[in-house]
C-alpha cells in the first residue's frame, strides 16, 4: 500500500486524485504540513507558480517539501508545479523556488496566440501517443546531466525525470489518459520498496 498526496494550495486537485487511482494506492488531498509525514509520494498541480510559492511560504511548506524530496520520496510537478521544482527560472534573477531538479525553465513559453492547445506526445518509458493539454505552459530550456528528457514538443523539452522527481509542462490530469500518472504511481511504489525504513524507536 502506498499513500500519495496532491498538494492543494492552489490549482486543479480533484482531477489529479482521479488520475492517481490505482490498486493498493490511497490518494489524499494535502493542505497542512503535518499531512506530509506518512506520504510516499506527492503531486504539485498546475496553477500560477508565483501564487503557489507565496502559499508555500505562508503555510510553512518550503523546508518540509525540500526535506520530502531529500528523503527520496517521489514528487510529480505539472505545469506550474514543474516551475516550482526547477533550479532556475529564465528571467530577471533566475532564482528557482524549491530548486529540486537540475533544470532551467521558461514560463509561458509557447506564445500568446497558442496559450492553450492539445497535442499527442511521445513520452519515453510511458507511451508514444499520450494526450497532453498545454495551458500557458512552461518549457525546460536547460537540463543537467542527471535529468532524463522524457518528451519534447516541437524541439522543446516538455517532460523530464531526475531520479525520483518527475515533471511535465502540460496538464495530464485534464484528459482521460492517466498513463503518466500511473507511471508516477509505479515510481512511488518502487521508491517505497527500496527506501531504507525510517529510524523508529526499536524495542529494547
Ligand atoms: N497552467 C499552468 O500551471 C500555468 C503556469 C503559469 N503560467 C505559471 O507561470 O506559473
Amino acid at each position: 500500500m502506498v499513500k500519495i498526496g496532491v498538494l492543494a494550495l492552489q490549482g486543479a486537485v480533484r482531477e489529479h486524485v482521479k488520475s492517481l487511482e490505482a490498486p493498493n494506492t490511497e490518494v489524499v488531498i494535502i493542505k497542512r504540513v503535518e499531512q506530509l509525514d506518512d506520504l510516499d509520494g506527492l503531486v504539485f498541480p498546475g496553477g500560477e507558480s508565483t501564487t503557489m510559492r507565496r502559499l508555500v511560504n505562508k503555510y510553512g511548506f518550503f523546508q518540509p517539501l525540500r526535506d520530502f524530496a531529500e528523503a527520496g520520496k517521489p514528487i510529480f510537478g505539472t505545469c506550474a508545479g514543474l516551475i516550482l521544482m526547477a533550479e532556475k527560472i529564465e528571467g530577471s534573477d533566475e532564482e528557482g523556488h524549491l530548486q529540486l531538479m537540475d533544470m532551467k525553465v521558461e514560463r509561458n513559453a509557447f506564445g500568446r496566440q497558442r496559450e492553450s492547445f492539445e497535442t499527442t506526445l511521445v513520452i519515453d518509458q510511458v507511451a508514444d501517443d499520450v494526450e497532453a493539454v498545454f495551458i500557458r505552459a512552461p518549457l525546460i530550456s536547460e537540463a543537467g546531466e542527471a535529468v532524463d528528457i522524457l518528451a519534447e514538443y516541437e524541439g522543446e523539452i516538455v517532460a523530464a525525470k531526475q531520479n525520483h522527481l518527475l515533471a511535465c509542462s502540460f496538464h495530464p490530469e485534464l484528459t482521460d489518459d492517466a498513463r503518466l500518472h500511473q507511471f508516477f504511481v509505479k515510481m512511488v511504489k518502487e521508491a517505497k520498496e527500496t527506501r531504507p525504513a525510517p529510524e523508529t524507536a526499536r524495542p529494547v
